[in-house]
C-alpha cells in the first residue's frame, strides 16, 4: 500500500501493519499509542474512544484514534476480552539521532490465548490457547498456558471435540486454514487460522524437538500421536511468534491420558455446575463453594481438579490421607501461604523477560515465606505432603540472589530507577552517592555564595526544565558578581548559573542517566541469572498449589462436616445421609438422603412431586462421587464407592438454538450418547427424559430408554420421571428399585419433605405446586375439573395410549385387511396387565413385520 505520496512515517506504519494485518496495531508516538485508518475506526467503536483525522498522507486525511501509553493495559484487557489481538510497536531508535521517523518495531503481540501480563489475566483461571488438528476422524489437540508454561497434548475421536472444548474452555483456538469443518462453527472463542503445512507432523516434530533440545518426542510419550504432534508444533510456532523472546518456560510436553480420568461430556460438566452455573455465572458453583485457597495458584489447580477427576484409587488415597493429616493444621498452612504471590505467573514473566521489579520482590518475599509452610508440611504424616514439602524451598539460591539484587521495596517501573539494591554494584553506589550528596553540596554552595556576595535572599535551586540555578531577587540585583551568567528572567527575580554550578550540574545529571542505564543493565543480568532456576520455580509453584488445595479440602471438610470417602473394588455406590454441597449452603435445613446401588440394585426410578427435590437428590450423588474422585472429603455420613469410569447426566431442558437443535433434539442427542457409551461402571443421571415431546411418545421412549440402561448398559442409574407407568419396571427387573420424594398435602397446600423413601410416589401434586407458584385460583380450578375428566376417561382404558398403535398404522390397517386387526379384536384390554399388554404389542409387531 505504501506509495511515494505517503509520508515517511506512514510508510513505516504500513510496513509494520502489513506484517500484522489481522491484528490491531498500537503505534507508539510519544506518550500515546495511535491507531490509524480501519484500526482506528474499529478501536473507536470497541473502546468508545474518539476518532479524529489528522493531516493527510497519500492525498487523504488520516483517520486516527489513540490511547495514552500509561493507560494502555486497561484498553488491551478490554480488546482481548472482546477476542481481538493487538500488535504493539514501540519506538526503539533514539529520536535525537533519527533522520526520518524514529525506528519502530513490534515488540509484543497480545492475543486472547497467550496473555502473561498480571493486569490482563484472571487470577483464578488458566488462560489456554488450544490448537486443533484433524486427520481421518482422529482429533489431535494441543493446549498451552503461556502464563505457566504448561503444554499438553491428546489424541481422541472427532466426536469428543465438544466435550474437550467444554473441559478446557480455551481463550483462543488455533486451526489449520483449510479445515473448513463445521464442528468449529458453533465455537464462539476467537480463532487464529494458520497455513495447513504448520500442522504437518514432520515439520511439527522438527519445531518441537528443536525447541526442547531433544532428539525425538519419545521421551514425552508423544511419538505415537502424530495428529496431536501436528497441533503441538503449530501451536508452539504460533505462541513463539507472539513473543519477542524464546519462551524457555515451556520446557516439556505432557501427554494427557484420558484413560486415567473419569470422563464427563460437555452437557455433564455444565449440568453439574462445577465452575460455572448453567447461566454462566461463577457462583454458586462447586468451585465457588470449595475455593478457600490462599493463593491464586491453588484456586486454579482446584478448578483443574474439578474438571479432571481421576480414577486410580491409590492416587486418590494419597490425597485423602493428606487432607486427613491437614485437618488440625489447615489454618496454619493457609496463613503461611497467604504471604505467597503468584510464583507460577511471575516465573513465566521471568522466562519471557517481562517480569517487573515488583514481581521479583514478590518472588523473593514468597520464597522466604515458604520456609514455614515447608516445615509444617514435612511435619505431617502423609507421603504426598512429604513430597510437596521436599519441593518447597528453604534458603533457596533464588531468594539470596534476589535479596542481594533488589531493593526491599523497588520502584514499580525500571525506567524510574530505584530497583537494584545497594551494595550490589560499586559503580551504581557511587553514582547514587553523587545524587544523594547533591543536597549537601547545594546547601554549602548557597551559604558560601551568600557570604561572598552579601546577597541575603540568594537561593540555590533546581527545576526539570532549567536545571540548577542561583536565584537573586530584583532588589538585590546590583550586588550580582561578574562570574554569574543569566539563565532566566522572572518578574521579581533573575536566575543565574556559575561555572562551578554548571560543572556540578553536568556531573549530577549524567550521574542520574548513567545510574538508570546501569540499573537496566544489572536488571537484565539478573534475569539471565534467574533463567536456569525456572524449572525449580515451576516445581515450587506446583507444590504450593497442591498444598493449598489440600488444605482447602481440609478446611471445607471441617467447616462443613464432610467425611472421608472409602473406595472399594466391587460394584457399589453407597452413600449414607448424603447432602448436596451447594444447595445445603443455600437452604436453612437440608434433609440428608441415602443412596444404595449395587449389582443387585442398579437403577433407581425416582418419582415425586415437582419441587420435591428429585434433581437435587440426583445431582448430590454425582457431586459426591465427583468430589471423592478429586481427593476431597464428601458431604455425607458415609460414602463407599466402587470403580467409576464416566459420569453422564441428562438433566433439564436446554435449547441449543445457536446449534439449530430444539430442546427435544438436544435431549435425544444426549440420551443417544449415554445409551451408546455408558458401561456398567458409569454413573448415569436421567432427569425426566421424554418430557420434551408428546406424552405418549415421551412415555414410550422413557420406558425403552430405562430398559436399555438396565438390560444393556447396566450402569449405576438414577432415573427421575413423571411417568408413573414406569414404576412397574421394578416388577420385571430385580435390579430396578422405586424410590420417591415424599410430600404431604395439608388443606390444599403441599409440604415437601425432601426425604427419599422406598417405593413409588402415590400421586403427582402438579396442581398443588402450580398453586404454590401463584397460578391464579381460577386456572387451578379449571385444571382440577379437567383432571377429573381425564382420570375418568383413562379409568375406562388401562394404559391406553402407551400401547395403542400410532395413527399411521391404523390407517394402513383400515385400507387393507391385516391380521393384526383380528388379533386386536380378540383381546380385552381391561384384562391385561401392563406386562401382558407389552408382550401383546410385540406379537402384533411381529405379525406386521
Ligand atoms: N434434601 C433437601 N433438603 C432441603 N431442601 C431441599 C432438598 N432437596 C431440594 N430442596 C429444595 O427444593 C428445591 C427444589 O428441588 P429440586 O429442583 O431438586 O426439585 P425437583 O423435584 O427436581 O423439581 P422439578 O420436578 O420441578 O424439577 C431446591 O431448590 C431446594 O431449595
Amino acid at each position: 500500500m505504501s506509495t511515494p505520496q505517503h509520508t515517511p512515517m506512514m510508510q513505516q506504519y504500513f510496513a509494520l501493519k502489513s506484517q500484522h494485518a489481522d491484528k490491531l496495531l498500537f503505534y507508539r508516538m510519544g506518550d500515546f499509542y495511535e491507531l490509524f485508518y480501519e484500526d482506528a475506526e474499529k478501536a473507536a467503536r470497541l473502546l468508545d474512544i474518539t476518532l479524529t483525522t489528522r493531516g493527510a498522507s497519500g492525498g487523504n486525511p488520516i483517520k486516527m484514534a489513540g490511547v495514552p501509553y500509561h493507560a494502555a493495559e486497561g484498553y488491551l484487557a478490554r480488546l482481548v476480552k472482546m477476542g481481538e489481538s493487538v500488535a504493539i510497536a514501540e519506538q526503539i531508535g533514539d529520536p535525537a539521532l533519527a533522520k526520518g521517523p524514529v525506528e519502530r518495531k513490534v515488540v509484543r503481540i497480545v492475543t486472547p490465548g497467550t496473555l502473561t501480563d498480571a493486569a490482563l489475566l484472571d487470577d483464578k483461571r488458566d488462560n489456554l490457547v488450544l490448537a486443533v488438528n484433524m486427520h481421518k476422524g482422529t482429533l489431535g489437540l494441543a493446549w498451552l498456558s503461556m502464563a505457566s508454561g504448561e503444554f499438553k497434548i491428546m489424541q481422541t475421536g472427532v466426536e469428543e471435540f465438544a466435550s474437550e472444548l467444554e473441559r478446557l474452555k480455551p481463550a483462543e483456538l488455533v486451526l489449520p486454514d483449510d479445515s473448513g469443518l463445521n464442528i468449529f462453527e458453533q465455537v464462539s472463542c476467537p480463532r487464529k487460522k494458520l497455513p495447513p503445512w504448520q500442522f504437518d507432523t514432520a515439520s511439527a516434530q522438527l519445531a518441537l524437538t528443536r525447541h526442547f533440545g531433544t532428539h525425538d518426542l519419545a521421551g514425552f510419550g508423544a511419538d505415537t500421536l502424530p495428529v496431536a504432534v501436528g497441533a503441538a508444533g503449530a501451536l508452539l510456532e504460533y505462541v513463539k511468534s507472539t513473543q519477542s523472546v524464546n519462551p524457555a518456560h515451556i520446557s516439556q510436553l505432557a501427554v494427557e491420558d484420558a484413560g486415567e480420568l473419569i470422563r464427563m461430556d460437555a452437557a455433564t460438566r455444565r449440568n453439574l455446575e462445577l465452575t460455572e452455573t448453567i447461566r454462566g455465572e461463577p457462583s454458586p458453583t462447586l468451585a465457588s463453594l470449595l475455593d478457600t485457597c490462599a493463593t491464586s495458584m491453588g484456586s486454579r489447580l482446584l478448578r483443574h481438579w474439578l474438571h479432571h477427576p481421576i480414577r486410580q484409587h491409590a492416587k486418590l488415597q494419597r490425597r485423602l490421607e493428606s487432607v486427613r493429616a491437614l485437618l488440625p493444621l489447615h489454618q496454619d498452612v493457609h496463613s503461611q501461604l497467604r504471604e505467597v504471590a503468584d510464583i507460577e505467573r511471575i516465573t513465566a514473566r521471568i522466562a519471557l523477560r517481562s517480569a517487573r521489579p515488583r514481581d521479583l520482590a514478590a518472588l523473593r518475599d514468597s520464597l522466604k515465606a515458604l520456609t514455614g509452610a515447608k516445615q509444617l508440611a514435612s511435619s505431617l504424616d502423609a507421603p504426598l505432603l512429604g513430597e510437596l514439602a521436599r519441593l518447597l524451598p528453604d534458603n533457596s539460591p533464588v531468594e539470596s540472589l534476589l535479596t542481594a539484587s533488589i531493593l526491599p521495596e523497588p520502584a514499580t517501573f525500571l525506567r524510574d530507577g530505584g530497583v537494584i539494591n545497594h551494595g550490589l554494584n560499586a559503580d551504581l553506589d557511587e553514582l547514587r552517592a553523587i545524587q544523594t550528596d547533591c543536597g549537601d553540596f547545594l546547601l554549602a554552595l548557597e551559604a558560601r555564595e551568600k557570604e561572598r556576595t552579601g546577597i541575603t535572599t540568594l537561593k540555590v535551586e533546581f527545576n526539570r526544565v532549567h536545571g540548577f540555578y542561583i536565584e537573586v531577587s530584583r532588589a538585590q540585583g546590583d550586588k550580582v558578581p561578574d562570574d554569574y551568567r543569566r539563565r532566566q528572567t522572572l518578574k521579581n527575580a533573575e536566575r543565574y548559573i556559575t561555572p562551578e554550578l554548571k560543572e556540578f550540574e553536568d556531573k549530577a545529571l549524567s550521574a542520574q542517566d548513567r545510574s538508570l542505564a546501569l540499573e537496566k543493565q544489572l536488571y537484565e543480568q539478573l534475569l539471565d541469572q534467574l533463567a536456569p532456576h525456572i524449572p525449580d520455580l515451576k516445581l515450587i509453584a506446583q507444590a504450593v498449589a497442591g498444598l493449598d488445595v489440600l488444605a482447602a479440602f481440609a478446611e471445607r471438610a471441617s467447616s462443613n462436616n464432610y467425611v472421608e470417602p472409602q473406595f472399594v473394588s466391587d460394584t457399589r455406590l453407597e452413600i449414607i445421609a448424603g447432602r448436596h454441597p451447594v444447595v445445603e449452603a443455600e437452604v436453612e435445613r437440608f434433609i440428608a438422603n441415602d443412596t444404595r446401588l449395587s449389582d443387585e440394585r442398579k437403577l433407581l426410578l425416582i418419582t415425586g412431586p415437582n419441587m420435591g427435590g428429585k434433581s437435587t437428590y440426583m445431582r448430590q450423588n454425582a457431586l459426591i462421587t465427583l468430589l471423592a474422585h478429586i481427593g476431597s472429603f464428601v458431604p455425607a455420613e458415609r460414602a463407599v464407592i466402587g470403580q467409576i469410569d464416566r459420569i453422564f447426566t441428562r438433566i433439564g431442558a436446554s435449547d441449543d438454538l445457536a446449534g439449530g437443535r430444539s430442546t427435544f433434539m438436544v435431549e435425544m442427542t444426549e440420551t443417544a450418547n449415554i445409551l451408546n457409551n455408558a458401561s456398567a461402571q458409569s454413573l448415569v443421571l436421567m432427569d425426566e427424559v421424554g418430557r420434551g415431546t408428546s406424552t405418549f411418545d415421551g412415555l414410550a421412549l422413557a420406558w425403552a430408554i430405562a430398559k436399555a440402561l438396565i438390560e444393556k448398559s447396566r450402569a449405576y442409574t438414577l432415573f427421575a420421571t413423571h411417568y408413573f407407568e414406569l414404576t412397574t419396571l421394578a416388577d420385571q427387573y430385580p435390579a430396578v428399585a422405586n424410590v420417591h420424594l415424599s410430600a404431604v398435602e395439608h388443606k390444599d397446600r403441599i409440604v415437601f419433605m425432601h426425604h427419599v423413601d422406598e417405593g413409588p410416589a402415590s400421586q403427582s401434586y402438579g396442581l398443588a405446586v402450580a398453586q404454590l407458584a401463584g397460578v391464579p385460583p381460577k386456572v387451578i380450578r379449571e385444571a382440577r375439573r379437567y383432571l377429573v375428566e381425564l382420570e375418568n376417561q383413562s379409568a375406562a382404558r388401562v394404559q391406553p395410549d402407551l400401547f395403542s398403535a400410532p395413527p399411521a398404522i391404523v390407517d394402513t390397517v383400515e385400507s387393507e385387511p391385516n391380521p393384526a386387526l383380528d388379533m386386536l379384536q380378540d383381546i380385552n384390554p381391561d384384562e391385561l396387565t401392563p406386562r401382558q399388554a407389552l408382550d401383546f404389542l410385540y406379537q402384533v409387531k411381529k405379525v406386521l413385520n
